[in-house]
């Protein structure tokens, strides 16, 4: 089953439940920058072995630089908004977890609109392993949650999971690249159903099959 996707006027605004939004050009290549220098901080601290002088060093180097971000921080739920190839427009949350633009601990997983859904392209060090050299299942999950939501946000209007089953069929691997999709298949009153798929070298290592329940513009 094709879905058309719903025209970007038509979806809700974020503005219409008081968030903020910010759009993605907005974003300052400085901020850019540091959020990729501490995406591999992180990777370098989990994985580190050396001293504990140069521990305690790099510890209080990131207390003092914490401290001066804090000073100035956004609104819980800030938005932003997204030009995806093709010309279509997307809300995501800044922070998301999974495709955050601001947030180092995403990995980041960005989803472009295909014409049967959403499609994205990833790699995963070590910083999302669960079993040694695999995938984390969380991670695994979260990863088509995010795509199953955003196939359904594109395709009607933005919802929140109540539903996502996910069978696990083979270990996904890290430094692999991984394809992840997603597609709606039916849609019932405020009921999406949504199907995911994570891919190594086009072998299926996850599906998923979810519900989303759109969500009511106050
Ligand atoms: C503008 C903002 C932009 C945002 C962009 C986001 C981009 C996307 C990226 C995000 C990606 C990340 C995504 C995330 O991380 S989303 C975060 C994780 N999910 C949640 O936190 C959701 C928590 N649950 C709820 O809030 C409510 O339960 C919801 C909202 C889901 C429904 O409560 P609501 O009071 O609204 O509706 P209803 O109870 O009248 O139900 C309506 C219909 O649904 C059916 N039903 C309900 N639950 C289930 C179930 N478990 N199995 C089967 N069916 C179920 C129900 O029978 C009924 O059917 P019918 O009677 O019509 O036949």
């Amino acid at each position: 089953m094709t879905v058309n996707t719903q025209p970007a006027t038509e979806r809700p605004d974020p503005r219409a439940f008081g968030l903020p939004v910010v759009e993605q050009a907005e974003i300052p290549s400085e901020l850019r920058s540091l959020v990729a220098r501490v995406h591999d901080l992180i990777d370098a601290v989990a994985n580190t072995e050396v001293d504990g002088d140069t521990l305690a060093e790099a510890a209080a180097t990131v207390e003092g630089l914490t401290d001066r971000l804090n000073v100035a921080r956004r609104q819980i739920g800030t938005m932003v908004l997204r030009e995806l190839p093709g010309g279509d427009t997307e809300y995501g949350t800044i922070t998301n977890v999974v495709s955050g633009d601001t947030n180092p601990a995403a990995p980041p997983l960005f989803l472009d609109a295909t014409e049967e859904g959403v499609r994205g392209e990833v790699t995963l060090n070590t910083v999302y392993q669960g079993p040694p050299g695999l995938v984390h299942g969380g991670w695994i999950a979260a990863m088509l949650d995010q795509a199953v939501g955003s196939a359904s946000s594109l395709a009607t209007s933005p919802g929140l999971t109540a539903r996502l089953e996910v069978d696990y069929r083979r270990p996904t691997p890290l430094f692999t690249p991984l394809e992840v999709v997603a597609r709606v298949t039916g849609t019932e009153r405020r009921k999406v159903y949504v199907t995911g798929e994570i891919r190594v070298n086009g072998e299926v290592t996850a599906e998923a099959t979810a519900l989303m329940v759109r969500v009511e513009v106050p």
